[in-house]
């Protein structure tokens, strides 16, 4: 079953079309990754799923039950970590998810069990300290564990790492997938190598439309299935062969990308003939920003 419907969705502010006919659906139990540069309608698209932006065309489904703008019945389906989410900086990680169990009208005892749950989830049980001298990354996995506090069937994080070091990135990845196993995560970003690692399926948003979604592997078969790098002894060398056959891309000194596999019998033999020492030859699967940048040019 579909957690998530969105069904030609449209959105303007005054003249500006930020969102066009815009449809996914996110399968439940998975991660799913929306992706886009910045500005490319991202957080509207999450507002309007939690009913706080009227949109001007299209239907939004959570769990099967449409979203109303205002006060929609379907928030009760989710949690929603924002870009930045705000603490009360005074209180101790589990003395803040206590007051979100105490204000969400939990019984007393299921709070006590659910913030250790919680605190165990996002490693953050040992954090006896203040939330003020927290970094960004304990920050963002406090957010996690507040979302998910009322066990939301799905969990909408808007661009969750971008502010994160490598590590602390990691450590959110990681929990969003161990998330998977009781609700549905929807993410936001522009790090294509985040999606790469943790997500089941993926759509991707440029000017207001979805250019591109489906798994991995259907979105690397609609595009480019893979591409050959080619890597010689002598940057002069990569720089001739490159003037030679425009399907060679240079990608760094001494390494070029040919895309058209057809090509490469003739420059191997050029390079032969010509008796260019050659460093490595290596087919390899094209990445997401690869793609991303294909369909974003078409
Ligand atoms: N309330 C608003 N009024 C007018 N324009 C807005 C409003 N909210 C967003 N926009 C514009 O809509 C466009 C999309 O913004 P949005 O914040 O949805 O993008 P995003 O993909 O989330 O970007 P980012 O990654 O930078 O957060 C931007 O050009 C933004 O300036």
């Amino acid at each position: 079953m579909d957690m998530l419907t969105l069904s030609h969705i449209a959105k303007c502010f005054g003249e500006k079309q930020v969102l066009r006919d815009v449809s996914f659906s996110v399968p439940e139990h998975t991660v799913f990754g929306f992706v886009g540069k910045n500005g490319a309608g991202k957080t509207t698209a999450m507002k309007l799923i939690l009913g706080l932006l009227a949109g001007d065309g299209g239907e939004i489904f959570v769990n099967g039950i449409p979203v109303h703008y205002g006060n929609t019945a379907t928030n009760r389906f989710v949690g929603y970590l924002p870009d930045v989410p705000e603490f009360y900086p005074y209180m101790t990680p589990a003395e803040y998810l206590r007051f979100c169990g105490e204000i969400s009208g939990m019984p007393a005892k299921e709070i006590k069990a659910r913030c250790e749950e919680l605190l165990c989830l996002v490693g953050l049980e040992k954090e006896n300290g203040r939330i003020k001298g927290f970094s960004r990354g304990m920050k963002q996995r406090l957010g996690v564990a507040q979302a998910l506090f009322g066990r939301p069937k799905l969990l909408i994080c808007d661009e969750p790492t971008s502010a994160l070091d490598p590590e602390g990135r990691k450590e959110l990845l990681d929990i969003l997938v161990d998330a998977k196993e009781e609700t549905t995560v929807l993410f936001s970003t522009h790090i294509l190598s985040d999606v790469e690692h943790i997500c089941d399926e993926i759509a991707f948003l440029h000017d207001g439309r979805i250019v591109l979604q489906g798994s991995l592997e259907e979105v690397r078969t609609i595009k480019r299935a893979a591409a050959t790098e080619l890597e010689l002894e002598r940057s002069e060398d990569a720089q001739m062969i490159a003037s030679f056959f425009p399907c060679l891309k240079p990608i760094s000194r001494n390494s070029l990308l040919l895309e058209d596999a057809e090509c490469l019998p003739d420059i191997l033999r050029f390079l032969a003939d010509k008796r260019i020492p050659i460093l490595r030859i290596e087919r390899r699967e094209a990445s997401l920003e690869e793609l991303f940048m294909e369909v974003v040019r078409t």
